[in-house]
């Protein structure tokens, strides 16, 4: 008996999207099925390439076409993804808005934004970067981009800037448009001008994920921001000292308040731990122990990764080439898990506003 699409649907309809707790049939994930004799091809449209659960979904498809039809069907399945969006970002073919913060500065704030960006990137998805740090910018050195001037032009009487592109991925940062040896005295309504235009007047094409490096602690940017763009979720870092676990906390309690509701698509711990390079094996827990995670505990949101405190972390950043552009660097794995879980987390945000891969 030859197989049917119908048979093939009803198979793959036992197979859950385990974060998005529907079948992939009813999240209509399940698509071009192709069937010539007992070859069976189709395609499942995940919400991120970045998707940490790929090799999970693939293998219970192949499970339930052997259990639910025949062993004998040889099943080739193409993953593919669309990056899910739940609203206007308020930045034209921008699908979603995700703001790296923290409670204090120096914790390695930047550090986790650029390498977040380029982690999400190299699993294929289209990414951008704002450093809103107007206070430090640092993205400038960490892409080796001192001194470069972004191209703007006039369309139509607007100005419309040129986000630099670097290691495959679209930035702008402040630190483009000031002297980086000038102290620059900005006053409220200048940053949030400034600021905004880093979002509105820049030409940032179609992206699937705008990764905003917001400076530290709770401020007018955050504010601008915020209110401004529907940021889709907000990614917190911290180290695990107490001191910088409480100002983390303070920072959460901003994007909790009612007039911000952004949600916290969870915490990254930076600085963990120590890790000699002539002794790999060894953690040195200088800071303390597990306050990232229980932190993340205590606010009922996801624990996301931690970062060892290791020097060519600080190496690669003054050099203008980040970690994740070293593929010997064993921290890359790291970074590209932590992109996983935040992609996995943005999309989870997603459906939970009813933007699912069909109507994205
Ligand atoms: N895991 C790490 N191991 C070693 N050095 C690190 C690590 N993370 C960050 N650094 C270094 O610490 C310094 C501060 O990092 P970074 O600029 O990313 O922090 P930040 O929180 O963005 O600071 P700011 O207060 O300017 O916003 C940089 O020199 C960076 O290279």
């Amino acid at each position: 008996m030859p197989i049917t699409q119908q048979q093939v649907l009803d198979a793959l309809s036992h197979v859950e999207e385990p974060d998005l707790k529907k079948d992939l049939v009813t999240l209509n994930m399940v698509q071009d099925i192709a069937i010539n004799d007992n070859d069976l091809s189709f395609s499942v449209i995940l919400t991120t390439p970045a998707c940490p659960l790929k090799g999970l979904i693939e293998n219970a498809c192949r499970n339930a076409i052997s259990h639910f039809i025949s062993p004998e069907v040889k099943v080739n399945i193409n993953m593919t993804s669309r990056v899910t969006t739940q609203k206007n970002t308020g930045v034209p073919g921008v699908k979603n808005i995700i703001a790296v913060a923290s409670g204090k500065g120096g914790v390695g704030k930047s550090t986790v934004a650029v390498n977040l960006a380029l982690g999400l990137a190299a699993a294929g998805s289209k990414v951008g970067l704002i450093d809103a740090d107007i206070y430090g910018p640092s993205i400038p050195i960490m892409f080796g981009l001192e001194g470069a001037k972004p191209n703007a032009s006039q369309v139509e009487g607007k100005t419309r800037i040129e986000p630099v592109e670097k290691y495959g991925i679209k930035l702008l940062s402040i630190g483009f448009f000031t002297d980086p040896n000038q102290p620059v005295p900005w006053r409220g309504p200048m940053v949030s001008t400034a600021i905004k235009q880093l979002f509105n007047d820049a030409d940032w094409g179609e992206l699937d994920y705008l990764v905003v490096d917001l400076p530290p602690g709770t401020g007018d940017i955050h504010i601008t921001v915020t209110q401004t763009f529907p940021v889709t979720g907000a990614v917190i870092v911290t180290t695990p000292q107490n001191v910088a676990l409480a100002d983390a906390r303070k920072g959460i309690g901003m994007f909790m308040m009612n007039a911000i509701n952004v949600p916290i698509l969870g915490i990254i711990e930076n600085m963990s731990y120590f890790t000699p390079a002539e002794l790999p094996e060894n953690k040195y827990y200088i800071f303390g122990q597990g306050g990232g995670q229980k932190l993340a505990n205590q606010i009922d949101a996801p624990f996301l990764g931690e970062m060892p405190l290791v020097k060519s972390v600080a190496e690669s950043g003054d050099a203008g080439q980040p970690l994740m552009m070293d593929e010997a660097n064993p921290l890359r794995q790291v970074f590209l898990n932590i992109a996983g879980r935040v992609a996995q987390q943005v999309a989870i945000e997603n459906a939970k506003a009813g933007a699912l891969p069909r109507n994205s």
